[in-house]
């Protein structure tokens, strides 16, 4: 600490707090311990009677927690994300536009585990709107020596962004509805009017839809048919469980897709059928995806429409976290579900 005269700390750090009273009305911090001198403060100071403050002087290889924050911010936010401006020494990591919100763990854990830095995130592969909050940082102590940065800088070369938003294509959707009761005007179709609301989420169309039997050669056409056409990403509903109707994962397969995963450890959900003809995603929807609010369906639609392909992995993942819970009230994705 070095004592010094107020008209020359512009720019200096206040060590310790500087305390104002104001008979019966006011008194507390008018400056806290770590603050940034500022040309306006000057006046004040003075005012409350500081002709000299003693301020906190940085060694050539230190940095206040202020300026490592900024610093931390810049070197872990990737595309489509941003960070505020300090406040007590904390920045918050901001989304810019919508999409789909990836966080690398490892590197989140490598980072706090240098230690002296508290870098916090909300949960990963979910949807989050522009302006959404991500997360913060703040240094632990209010001077950090540089070569902490240095570490840091170590730890993320060459690995991709630590934080990132990618965002979402507008993709041509395909729609097949199996089942030989709608088919046959038994009863109404009440799924296709789900799928469409859940396009519309992200911005695109359902461009073409048949309804057809539990014929697998017909099930299996229509999706051929679609896969020539061009749609970008087909959707199958129905016939997905164990009864001897239920013919569309046979089909599905059938076209020659690779099939990523039959069956997902999530609930509900998990009759899922994950596939791919060429680039194209084919997806078998079970039943459950029309009634319940959130299912491993709302777990993966935003992957596809970021552009991800979805592999094994990233299905057996989603065991744990992967129980709804079927809140009275739901706030999904604001839980727990599909964070694994
Ligand atoms: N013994 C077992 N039973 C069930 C299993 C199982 O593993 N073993 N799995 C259950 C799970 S999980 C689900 S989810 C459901 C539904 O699976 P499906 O995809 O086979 O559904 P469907 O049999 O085709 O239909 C069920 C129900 O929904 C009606 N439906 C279907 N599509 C439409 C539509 N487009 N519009 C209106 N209604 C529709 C259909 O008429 C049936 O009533 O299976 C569990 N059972
Ligand atoms: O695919 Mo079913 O959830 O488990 O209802």
């Amino acid at each position: 600490m070095r004592r010094i005269k107020t008209q020359e700390a512009i720019g200096m750090v206040i060590g310790h707090d500087v305390t104002e009273i104001v008979p019966g009305e006011f008194k507390g911090a008018a400056f806290r311990k770590g603050h940034v001198i500022k040309k306006e403060d000057i006046e004040k100071l003075l005012r409350i009677g500081k002709e000299h403050i003693y301020a906190m002087e940085l060694q050539e290889d230190e940095l206040h927690e202020d300026e490592a924050a900024l610093i931390i911010g810049e070197l872990v936010c990737g595309d489509g994300v941003c960070f505020s401006d300090t406040n007590e020494g904390k920045i918050n990591i901001i989304a810019k536009q919508k999409g789909l919100l990836k966080i690398d763990k490892e590197l989140l854990y490598e980072i706090n585990n240098l230690g002296d830095i508290c870098l916090a995130t909300i949960h990963g592969n979910r949807v989050i709107e522009k302006d959404g909050l991500l997360g913060g940082c703040r240094v632990i102590p209010l001077v950090i020596k540089k070569k902490k940065i240095v570490e840091i800088k170590k730890v993320l070369k060459g690995r991709g962004s630590l934080i990132e938003v990618k965002p979402f294509n507008e993709l041509t959707v395909g729609l097949i509805i199996t089942g030989s009761e709608v088919y046959k005007e038994r009863i109404k179709d009440t799924f296709g009017p789900v799928i469409e609301k859940k396009m519309r989420g992200f911005h695109s169309k359902i461009v073409k839809k048949t309804i057809v039997p539990d014929e697998m050669e017909i099930i299996k056409k229509a999706i051929l048919e679609y896969k020539r056409e061009g749609l970008e990403f087909i959707i199958v509903t129905g016939g997905m469980s164990v009864d001897p109707d239920d013919k569309t994962p046979g089909a599905i397969k059938s076209t020659g897709a690779d099939i990523i995963s039959y069956g997902t450890p999530v609930l509900p959900g998990a009759m899922l059928l994950m596939s791919y003809l060429g680039d194209t995603p084919v997806l078998g929807l079970p039943g459950c995806v029309m009634f319940a609010h959130n299912t491993v369906f709302d777990l993966l639609l935003p992957r596809i429409f970021a552009g991800e392909k979805i592999v094994k992995r990233d299905i057996i993942s989603l065991g744990y976290g992967g129980q709804c819970l079927k809140c009275n009230v739901c706030n999904f994705p604001n839980c727990h579900f599909g964070k694994c």
